[in-house]
């Protein structure tokens, strides 16, 4: 099989974009020596629509059609994208190659003024463009206040001391990957705050037909990512699920070898509603299946669409 000798990677131009392009350029380059790696940048509508929240753009694959443009004419070989912001169903052509090892799927609350979210107290504002943490918060904190934060992740913490919000909510691996962990002030369960689907993870596409480019990223994907990931994504999949609705799915080994729980949650964007499971089993794809048949006959289409 030929191995190309000089790789071109895509990726969007915000900082941790780039750390996780550098870092997945690093994993190549340590599993191939004497493969050069290229980083051709590209800014996604998602990044140029800075001033509107997310669910209002309404388009699919907001941070990730221009990349896959680049990969459909060979202008990169290899997208590396945040998993999280990867729709569950690709443009034709395209495919979802694996992940590298997950950082942490948590997300964290930022907060100068309370060191947890439980001593958040009632009236106060927390910031946050995910409809899924609101909710989250919401079906325990119902009279807590929402603002929309959006942008980079040097932005939003910006945003948290010139608005003057209580806290803010975001995922803690983008704060680890640019060395921002001690901003964190405390995570939240992920048992009682389900994450997103994908969240913390890489996720790495390519052209379907390039063989040489799994093989060349093989070494380093990590199998107990893909099996979790690969779950939360059937699970997505099925609810038809996008970055706007409040929908969490999160797969994780279970203290018993060989075992997985599966978590899941679907609630109304006020929390109200909710259906709300962790369940364990033997094998991630079995747990998701199962789990969304469930919550599709308890009603998990009509809550989403509340
Ligand atoms: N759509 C925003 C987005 N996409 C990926 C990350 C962080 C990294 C990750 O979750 O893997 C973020 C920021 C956030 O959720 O706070």
């Amino acid at each position: 099989m030929r191995t190309p000798m000089n790789l071109k990677l895509g990726s969007r131009k915000s900082a941790l974009a780039l750390w996780q392009t550098h870092h997945v350029a690093d994993l190549l380059r340590a599993a191939h020596p004497g493969l050069t790696v290229e980083i051709v940048t590209m800014d996604t509508l998602g990044d140029l629509r800075t001033d509107v929240p997310l669910p209002a753009i309404g388009a699919k694959g907001l941070f990730t059609q221009e990349l896959e443009a680049a990969l459909a004419s060979d202008a990169i070989d290899l997208a590396v994208h945040s998993l999280k912001d990867l729709p569950s169903t690709l443009p034709e052509g395209m495919k979802f190659a694996g992940s590298p090892r997950r950082a942490s799927p948590l997300d964290a609350f930022i907060s100068t003024r309370y060191a947890t979210f439980d001593e958040v107290p009632d009236g106060a504002t927390i910031a946050t463009g995910s409809q899924r943490r609101k909710a989250q918060l919401l079906h325990r904190r119902p009279n807590l206040k929402f603002a929309d934060l959006r942008g980079n992740i040097g932005t939003r913490l910006e945003k948290l001391e010139r608005e003057g919000f209580d806290g803010i909510i975001m995922a803690h691996a983008a704060l680890e990957r640019l060395e921002m962990g001690e901003r964190v002030t405390s995570a939240l369960p992920a048992d009682q705050y389900v994450p997103a689907v994908g969240q913390g993870a890489i996720g790495l596409e390519s052209r379907i037909g390039r063989d040489d480019i799994d093989a060349l990223i093989a070494p380093i994907l990590d199998e107990a990512t893909m099996r979790a990931v690969t779950a939360e994504r059937i699970f997505m999949r099925r609810l038809e699920g996008g970055c706007s609705v409040a929908l969490g799915a999160y797969c994780e080994p279970a203290e018993t070898p060989g075992q997985w729980v599966f978590h899941a949650w679907v609630s109304s964007t006020d929390g109200q509603q909710c259906l709300h499971e962790s369940r364990t089993g033997e094998d991630p794809d079995q747990l998701a299946s199962a789990l969304v048949e469930d919550f599709l006959e308890r009603g998990a289409r009509s809550i989403l669409r509340a």
